[in-house]
Parts: C-alpha cells; sequence; structure tokens
C-alpha cells in the first residue's frame, strides 16, 4: 500500500487556463481514484498535434481550464474499488479510447470506439461526472480521459493498458496515440497488401508511422507528402521510397500523382487534419479500387468534398481512430512487439525535455522541426 492511497496528492502538472495560450506550469490537488478508477504516476509524456489542436481552441469538445496530454506512460499508484486488472506498481499507458468490452461497439469486430464513457469523457469529467483535479481550489478538466500533462492522473480502469514493465516508458508512452493510429491505418484500417503503392500525406510522427505499417505490410512504393522538405530524410527511416512536396507542383498534386502513378495510388493516407489534403489523398487514388484513409483531425465546420464521381467510380473514402486497435488488448501486444525490435519506437524521439519545458515542445512541433519530444517527470 502506497503512503498516497487514499490521500490527495499534490503534484506538478501543466495546465491550459484558457485556448490559445501556453501552459502554466502550476501544484494541482489529484484527489484518489474512485470506484471502477485508477490513479497513476506519469512518468513520461509525448506532444501531438491533437493537443495543439485542442489548445489553439479548434476542439468543440475542448473545454477550460484542463490538463491536456494524452500520449502517456506511467506507474500504477492507487486503485479505487472494484478495480481488479491493475494494481499499484504496474507499468501502464492511458488510454483515450477504453475498452470496457461490454458495449456494443466492443462487441463488434468491426470497430474500436468503445462507447462506455465517450460522452462523460468529451465533457472532460470522469464517468460520474466530476473532476478529479484542482488548482487553487478551482476545478480542473479531464482531456481525452488521459491528462497526461499532470505529474499524477486518475482514469477509468478500462482506460488503461498494463503493460511489460521491461519497457522503457519514455518511449513505450508514444503507443498511447500516434504510433499505433498510423501503424493501425495502414494495417487494420486500409490493410495494405504486399506490393501496393502507398502515398501519405503530412511526415509527422502519425504519418511516419503509416510508413512503417506499410512496410511491414509489405507495400511496393511509399510516397511521402511534405510541405517541409525537412521531413524526408528521416521518413526513410520508416520506408518512405520517394517524396513530393506539393508546393514545388503548379497544378494540383492529385493531378500529379494520377500521371506519374499510372492512374495512381492503391492507399493513401491524410495525416495531415486539412480538409484540402484530404480531398487530393482521396483523388490521388486509383480508379476502380484505391482506398484513402482519413487520419487527421479537423474542427467542427471543416468538412470534406469531392465529386460523388470519385465514390462512384470505386474509390473508397475512410477513416481511422487511434489505428482501429482495440487497445487494452493491443498497446500491451505493441509493448512487445517494440521489445522485440518488430516496431520502432526510439527514432520517433526527436526531443526528451524535463517537463517544465513543455511549451517548449509545442513550439518544437509548430515550427516543424520535431517528430515528437518526449516531457520526463
Ligand atoms: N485519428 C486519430 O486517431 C489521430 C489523429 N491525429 C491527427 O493526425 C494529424 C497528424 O498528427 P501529428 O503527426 O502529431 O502531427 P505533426 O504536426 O507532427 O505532423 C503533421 C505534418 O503535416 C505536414 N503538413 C502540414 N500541412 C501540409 C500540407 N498542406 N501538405 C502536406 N503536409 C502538410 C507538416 O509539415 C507535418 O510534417 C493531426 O491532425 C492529429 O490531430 C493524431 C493522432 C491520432
Ligand atoms: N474532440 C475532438 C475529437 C477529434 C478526434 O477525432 N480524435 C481522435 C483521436 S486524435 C488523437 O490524437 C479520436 O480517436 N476520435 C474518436 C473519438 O471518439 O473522439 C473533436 O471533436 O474534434
Ligand atoms: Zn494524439
Ligand atoms: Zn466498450
Amino acid at each position: 500500500m502506497s503512503s498516497t492511497e487514499g490521500k490527495v496528492i499534490k503534484c506538478r502538472a501543466a495546465v491550459a487556463w484558457e485556448e490559445k495560450k501556453p501552459l502554466s506550469l502550476e501544484t494541482i490537488e489529484v484527489a484518489p481514484p474512485k470506484a471502477g478508477e485508477v490513479r497513476i504516476k506519469i512518468l513520461s509524456t509525448g506532444v501531438c498535434h491533437t493537443d495543439a489542436y485542442t489548445l489553439d481552441g479548434l476542439d468543440p469538445e475542448g473545454i477550460f481550464p484542463c490538463v491536456l496530454g494524452h500520449e502517456g506512460g506511467g506507474i500504477v499508484e492507487s486503485v479505487g474499488e472494484g478495480v481488479t486488472s491493475v494494481k499499484p506498481g504496474d507499468h501502464v499507458v492511458p488510454l483515450y479510447i477504453p475498452q470496457c468490452n461490454e458495449c456494443k461497439f466492443c462487441k463488434s469486430p468491426k470497430t474500436n470506439l468503445c462507447g462506455k464513457i465517450r460522452t462523460t469523457q468529451g465533457k472532460g469529467v470522469m464517468p460520474d461526472g466530476t473532476t478529479r483535479f484542482t488548482c487553487n481550489g478551482k476545478p480542473l478538466y479531464h482531456f481525452m480521459g488521459c491528462s497526461t500533462f499532470s505529474e499524477y492522473t486518475v482514469v477509468a480502469e478500462i482506460s488503461v493498458a498494463k503493460i511489460n514493465d521491461k519497457a522503457a516508458l519514455d518511449r513505450v508512452c508514444l503507443l498511447g496515440c500516434g504510433v499505433p493510429t498510423g501503424y493501425g491505418a495502414a494495417l487494420n484500417t486500409a490493410k495494405v497488401e504486399p506490393g501496393s503503392n502507398c502515398a501519405i500525406w503530412g511526415l509527422g510522427a502519425v504519418g511516419l508511422a503509416v510508413a512503417m505499417g506499410c512496410r511491414a505490410a509489405g507495400a511496393g512504393r511509399v510516397v511521402g507528402i511534405d510541405i517541409n522538405k525537412d521531413k524526408f530524410e528521416i521518413a526513410k527511416k520508416f520506408g518512405c521510397t520517394e517524396f513530393i512536396n506539393p508546393k514545388e507542383f503548379e497544378k494540383p498534386i492529385q493531378e500529379v500523382i494520377v500521371e506519374k502513378y499510372d492512374g495512381g495510388m492503391d492507399y493513401t493516407f491524410e495525416c495531415v487534419g486539412n480538409i484540402a489534403t484530404m480531398r487530393a489523398a482521396l483523388e490521388s487514388c486509383h480508379k476502380g479500387w484505391g482506398t484513402s484513409v482519413i487520419v487527421g483531425v479537423a474542427g467542427s465546420g471543416q468538412e470534406i468534398s469531392t465529386r460523388p464521381f470519385q465514390l462512384v467510380t470505386g474509390r473508397v473514402w475512410k477513416g481511422t481512430a487511434f489505428g482501429g486497435y482495440k487497445s487494452r488488448d493491443s498497446v500491451p501486444k505493441l509493448v512487445d512487439d517494440y521489445l522485440n525490435k518488430k516496431i520502432m519506437l526510439d527514432e520517433f524521439v526527436t526531443h526528451s525535455l524535463v517537463f517544465e519545458k513543455i511549451n517548449e515542445a509545442f513550439d518544437l512541433l509548430h515550427a516543424g522541426k520535431s517528430i515528437r519530444t518526449i516531457l520526463n517527470y
């Protein structure tokens, strides 16, 4: 039994007091876990573009003040009543898509979108409708059911994956979001076949993970597309075979691709979050069978469009959340895949910083100078 069990913990956190403002380093209070909840000591967290998306005020579910962060790794500090699947001392990754194994989504092989706590999670509160965070007496909202930008966080039991404790938490935290999302987009959502021609818009961590998945699937060409040419060199490590910078062309990039690649690609992936590149990715697909997967996140009011003829003539437009992985089952296996060198994680980490430098991590992301920055508490 830890000395803090059942007590409020005062700890460091980076609080988003309001949108479009830097995070504020604060001492916050974290209440003990209630029934069905787990309190975790976070040791490392990544910064994903979705954190920036919400902080920038683009997320219709963004509620402030809140504790952001959803790509973390840590150790269970205490558990609430009735929790049986994890115990203090277990190494875990918090999950923004839980897995309850009871809801109709969890019972369906067609989706990973567990619905058990999605409504309260989208309101920034725990399943009972309340928050576990306060700062100077003011309640703080949770984020994506994870809130990994706090030294301690509280999540639902169904929102935590128990992992092999031999794995470095400052690497496997990336299995909380970006890497499974891209890797699974290729393997689960698209189901890339050997010899397929693939194109990826956006060579950030998610896009590079798509490339890693395409290579694992035995893809032929893997075309990396980015307006920042500085991303091309690192993308070779993940399996990109050639590159295109749309800025170097006058005509629409989809016309370039259809001409250059004998009618277009078998699979395309949009990992930017831009409705124009979503259209370009779809219209770069081959007539008759090309499939485009939307991974990028675009805010409310943003709508995709294309001529229906694109779909009538056989192209498929689909999307993915967390790469289609059923989270509690899959993340432990992905950790083992990393330990067995079947997937890369180290290569995604371009910066490691002390937690207090979290705003620098956002700056690096926005400047296109990082792939993933890991913050260590
Ligand atoms: N569906 C899901 O489950 C998930 C979605 N996401 C979303 O995926 C997207 C990518 O996330 P990260 O890799 O963390 O972002 P990132 O910011 O690291 O990478 C985005 C990349 O897109 C490039 N880019 C920007 N505009 C472009 C354009 N017009 N054409 C081509 N490339 C362009 C940037 O240069 C950058 O390399 C974001 O929208 C994020 O919100 C992230 C994780 C999970
Ligand atoms: N609140 C956001 C949701 C945007 C979104 O699509 N989120 C992805 C994960 S992005 C992680 O970096 C997702 O898994 N969505 C599934 C879900 O149930 O939200 C908005 O409304 O834009
Ligand atoms: Zn993310
Ligand atoms: Zn469920």
